[in-house]
């Protein structure tokens, strides 16, 4: 049945991969309710399972257990689109045939895939590269690049797995900016999964915190700082800083978890 809006309902999620030493539980009893429009980020130790939860989100990977239920109104758009980390854009295309890469898998007329593809890419503060190839382009600006395409896609869901972690600070900034500023505008249901609880902060509606591995919830933060958001105003209020100080004493005790679970396997 098609709902009016979009969001994903994970019920008793598990996930456990085969390897030669066993098997390895990665995600474990994992129950949550992401709203249609929401900026929902994912936070916790390395190797809790974040990436693997994203992956089943983005179908690239089946769940052991549990349910994962996307509900998508009827229309032709694609369920989702994924900003990975590193650069994933194609050399051989230009700025604005990479952006409108999507759109024309889907079958969208030239004229009307370069006019959405041209307002990403002025949103993004690169239309003077339009006709540019990737390696043209610093690292900073080929990642601008993966997030216009996302958002030219015109996905129910956008997934993004620190789609800014490799940046410098500078376009780190630049970026979470642009990022804020085109979901406010488009309000796509969003996970974000990130090692930067600033980052998380400064862009989230709610907060996940997972535990140390195996990966479940841990706890849920509401961000209750006002929008839009300005990213250098909004990290000077106390609330901010009230906030990062909950997020991290909670975060600090699976990190130091993670660290002695990983001393005890070497
Ligand atoms: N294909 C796989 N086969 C076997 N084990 C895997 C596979 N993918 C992930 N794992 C294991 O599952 C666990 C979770 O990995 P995952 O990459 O999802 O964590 P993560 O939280 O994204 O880590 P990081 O923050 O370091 O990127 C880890 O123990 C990892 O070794």
């Amino acid at each position: 049945m098609p709902y009016d809006d979009t969001g994903i309902i994970l019920k008793q999620l598990g996930k456990v991969f085969a390897t030669s030493r066993g098997p390895v539980t990665a995600l474990t009893d994992i129950n949550i309710a992401i709203g249609a429009g929401e900026f929902f980020s994912i936070v916790g130790p390395s190797g809790c399972g974040k990436t693997t939860l994203l992956r089943i989100l983005a179908g690239l990977d089946t769940a052991s257990a549990g349910k994962v239920k996307i509900m998508i109104p009827a229309s032709d758009q694609p369920v989702n689109s994924m900003v990975f980390q590193e650069q994933s854009v194609f050399p051989w295309l230009s700025v604005a045939d990479n952006v409108a890469y999507g759109l024309k898998l889907r079958g969208v007329a030239k004229k009307e895939r370069y006019a959405i593809a041209d307002k990403y890419i002025r949103m993004i503060g690169l239309s003077k590269f339009a006709g540019s190839y990737p390696h043209q382009l610093s690292g900073g600006m080929k990642q601008r690049v993966s997030v216009a395409r996302a958002f030219a896609n015109n996905p129910e869901i956008l997934l993004m797995d620190e789609p800014f972690g490799a940046l410098d600070e500078q376009n780190r900034i630049l970026l979470q900016q642009e990022l804020l500023k085109i979901w406010e505008l488009n309000k796509k249901t969003t996970v974000f999964i990130t090692h930067s609880i600033d980052e998380a902060l400064c862009l989230s509606d709610r907060i996940l915190i997972m535990t140390a591995h195996p990966g479940t919830v841990k706890s849920i933060v509401k961000i209750d700082l006002p929008r839009p958001r300005d990213i250098a105003q909004i990290r000077t209020t106390l609330r901010y800083n009230e906030l990062f100080q909950n997020i991290w004493l909670t975060l600090r005790e699976e990190v130091l978890k993670g660290k002695a679970l990983e001393l005890a396997d070497n």
